[in-house]
């Protein structure tokens, strides 16, 4: 984060955000993800990565509405750092650990925006010997600025193309706990 925030800051950009998914729409969109997620993984045993920090959230509340077995872990990598616009180098700060050479890997995370934090990820477990990855994300910004290499495989909602916090997603490393997808103002 480059500048300090007050709590009252922070508290003004809630006041103030418009809110674009509900708790209900967000669940609803989780039950939906789950069903389509359980037909086509069941029978795999698959590895499932979430990505730090942004998709905590959705792994959590996605992981339960799983079930049939499956190995869960965890990998940090991030090009946004708490700005508005991305980075072009992906930064990683936590590698995968579970291995997954031969198995079905699933990706989850949070936002697909313009598609590069994902890209490489994928990218990065084919090269580790994954047989299959697949890609879940609770939001699909909608823009003409993704990247072409990637398609999204389970999606939860779409939002427009504004910047975006809550469940998982940050304003300036603040608001992952939003029980709600907000947009912030003017942005
Ligand atoms: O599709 P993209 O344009 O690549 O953006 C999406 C990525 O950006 C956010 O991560 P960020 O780099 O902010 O790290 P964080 O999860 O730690 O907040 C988010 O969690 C996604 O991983
Ligand atoms: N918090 C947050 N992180 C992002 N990473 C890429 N796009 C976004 C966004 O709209 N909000």
């Amino acid at each position: 984060m480059s500048q300090s925030l007050t709590r009252e800051e922070l508290q003004t950009v809630m006041a103030e955000a418009d809110l674009l998914k509900s708790r209900e729409e967000v669940e609803a969109a989780l039950d939906r993800m789950a069903g389509e997620i359980t037909a086509q993984l069941s029978d795999t045993m698959p590895v499932v990565y979430a990505i730090m920090n942004g998709g905590l959230v959705m792994a959590g509340q996605l992981l339960t509405r799983l079930n049939f077995p499956l190995e869960q872990g965890y990998l940090h990598a991030t090009r946004y750092r708490g700005e508005f616009t991305g980075q072009t180098d992906l930064q990683w700060q936590a590698p995968p650990s579970i291995p997954m050479d031969g198995r079905t890997v699933l990706i989850l995370d949070d936002i697909f925006d313009e598609g590069h934090t994902l890209a490489e990820v994928v990218k990065s477990c084919f090269a580790q010997g994954a047989k299959e990855v697949l890609t879940a994300v609770l939001v699909n910004k909608v823009h003409n600025r993704k990247n072409p290499d990637l398609a999204v495989d389970f999606v939860g909602c779409d939002v427009e193309d504004r910047y975006v916090f809550g469940y998982g997603m940050d304003y300036r490393s603040f608001w992952r706990n939003a029980d709600g997808i907000y947009a912030v103002k003017g942005l």
